[in-house]
């Protein structure tokens, strides 16, 4: 799916360091990665999201004259700059973790190899790419693990910040679990379910609520979820819609799929009440969906409370993320190609998790062969070949003494990063988002429970090759020690 051309949605720093390397003639090839250090909402885990869109938006790069023009207003950037421009387009390479995969802190989601000028202007818009909907795909996946299987709808349009948001976010919502999405526009873009009930504004403009359930009912057999509390749950909600099914039932019309939502008041009594009643008229298959204000907490507390609520509407706090609204994806220059040897770059900070790993990397997912379930992940230099058959010994960067030895044979291995650019050509087609949201899952089940819980779940170790951590301690001695002449 094609998108309008987005090539100034960068900050200005990146078009005026640009024209700095133009006029530097300081063009070479540079590597930058993607990665982020604290995942979301206290999660265990992130789902990477949004690779479809940064793909678009590397294929539609190209200033067009009303940019150009724009930018000579600007009164910052000379001629010869402003012409180069002209013909610009990306040329390099991007290799990227595919979209729903588990990722973890510090590792590489996306890698760019390309001249400075071109790396330089990309980062902005990957990242505001990548973070948006790894954001939301990552919160999506912890409120469907605490719906234990049952289907969470978004909802969250009308309250996403502006139509991007909630166009890009219901599609990332979906990739992290939900089973479809009451945004028209993105089920049609990228042919997801549209789904959903009806509003409190149905029933009202209706002289009386059975004659509101009536109609509905009588428009939409396929599936008839009626709104019970317009006016009182369970004196009137319930009692009407248990009367409109039972018609229809005596009339053997009989929906395919037919239940309640409650929108208001105490989602456990309410619903175990309404199950009671449905229950009790015959109608044990009627659907209790519920939606108000939910995230992964509240529908973890209905399900300790015993809330007999099988489907959920979410909107709010999954498509703002509420309780977390970024995603810390940043962009940073990891190594500078001189002819073929990439010279590696480390950038400090008083903070160790802040310090940058150098070089050109690859990372290796490991499994436990008998489980296959992830053991660790190991992010080593490109360069490095491993073999399952051999031992592996991995290693805490950040605390060395914590060792692990992998017998030859007990773990599979396999590279996160594949390529997606080469030479400026794409080489990789988007799989469609439902088939994404399926292999989503199946990372999802990579994770032990442990990991998945939504409070202090336990961490997945990230490690550093031996090479990799003998280059970046080697690279702090050489800049501590020229940091002290
Ligand atoms: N059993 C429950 N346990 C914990 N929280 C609940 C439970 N039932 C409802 N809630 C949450 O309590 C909050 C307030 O619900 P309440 O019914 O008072 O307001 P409301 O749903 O917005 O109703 P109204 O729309 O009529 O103002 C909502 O976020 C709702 O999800
Ligand atoms: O609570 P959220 O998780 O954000 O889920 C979406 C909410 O949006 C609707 O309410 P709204 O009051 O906007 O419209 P309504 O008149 O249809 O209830 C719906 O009834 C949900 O309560
Ligand atoms: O279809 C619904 O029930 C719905 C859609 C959007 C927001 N709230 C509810």
């Amino acid at each position: 799916m094609g998108r309008e051309n987005l090539t100034l949605l960068t900050d200005f720093y990146e078009l005026t360091m640009m024209q700095g390397y133009y006029k530097n003639k300081t063009n070479e090839t540079v590597v930058f990665d993607v990665f982020y250090r604290n995942n979301p909402s206290g999660s265990g885990y992130s789902i990477c999201a949004g690779l479809e869109q940064v793909i678009d938006y590397i294929k539609n790069l190209c200033f067009m004259e009303e940019d150009i023009s724009y930018l000579r207003s600007l009164g910052m950037f000379e001629e010869d700059f402003l012409e180069y421009l002209k013909g610009f387009h990306f040329t390099g390479d991007i290799y990227a973790v595919e979209e729903g995969t588990v990722v973890f802190p510090m590792e590489p989601l996306l890698k760019v190899i390309a001249p400075i000028m071109e790396a330089q202007l990309i980062e902005t818009a990957i990242l505001n790419i990548i973070n948006h909907q790894s954001l939301i795909a990552t919160k999506a996946s912890r409120v469907c693990y605490a719906a234990k299987g049952e289907p969470v709808m978004e909802f969250g349009l009308r309250r996403a910040q502006g139509p991007d948001a909630g166009i890009y976010g219901a599609r990332a919502a979906v990739i992290g679990g939900c089973v479809g999405t009451s945004n028209v526009l993105t089920a049609k873009m990228f042919d997801v379910p549209a789904l959903g009930t009806h509003a409190h504004s149905w029933i009202m403009s209706f002289e009386d609520e059975i004659t509101a359930f009536r109609e509905y009912a009588q428009l939409y057999p396929q599936n008839t979820t009626l709104l019970v509390d317009t006016y009182d749950t369970l004196r009137s909600g319930m009692p009407n819609a248990i009367k409109v099914f039972s018609e229809l039932k005596e009339a053997g019309k009989m929906p395919l799929k037919y239940g309640i939502r409650l929108d208001s008041g105490d989602l456990a009594y309410l619903s175990k009440k309404a199950r009671k009643m449905l229950n009790e008229a015959g109608f044990p298959d009627a659907v209790i969906v519920a939606s108000s204000d939910l995230d992964e907490y509240l529908i973890d507390s209905l399900k300790t409370q015993g809330a007999a609520i099988n489907s959920w509407g979410v909107g709010t706090n999954l498509i703002t993320s509420k309780d977390c609204p970024a995603f810390g994806g940043v962009y940073k220059l990891a190594a500078i190609k001189k002819g073929n040897e990439f010279i590696p770059k480390i950038k400090l900070s008083e903070n160790q998790w802040k310090i940058t790993n150098p070089g050109n990397k690859t990372i290796y997912r490991i499994y436990d062969k008998e489980t296959g379930k992830i053991k660790a992940d190991l992010i080593s230099m490109a360069y490095e070949v491993y073999k399952e058959e051999y031992p592996l010994k991995i290693f805490d960067p950040m605390a060395t003494w914590k060792k692990t030895y992998l017998k030859g044979g007990s773990y599979t291995l396999r590279e996160l990063l594949v390529p997606i650019f080469a030479g400026g050509k794409c080489v990789y087609e988007s799989p469609n988002v439902m088939d994404i949201r399926a292999y989503c899952q199946r990372e999802l089940d990579t994770l032990w429970d442990e990991t998945r819980r939504l409070v202090n779940p336990h961490d997945v170790y990230v490690d550093l090759s031996n090479d990799l951590y003998q280059l970046k301690h080697s690279l702090l001695d050489t800049i501590n020690v020229a940091g002290n002449n």
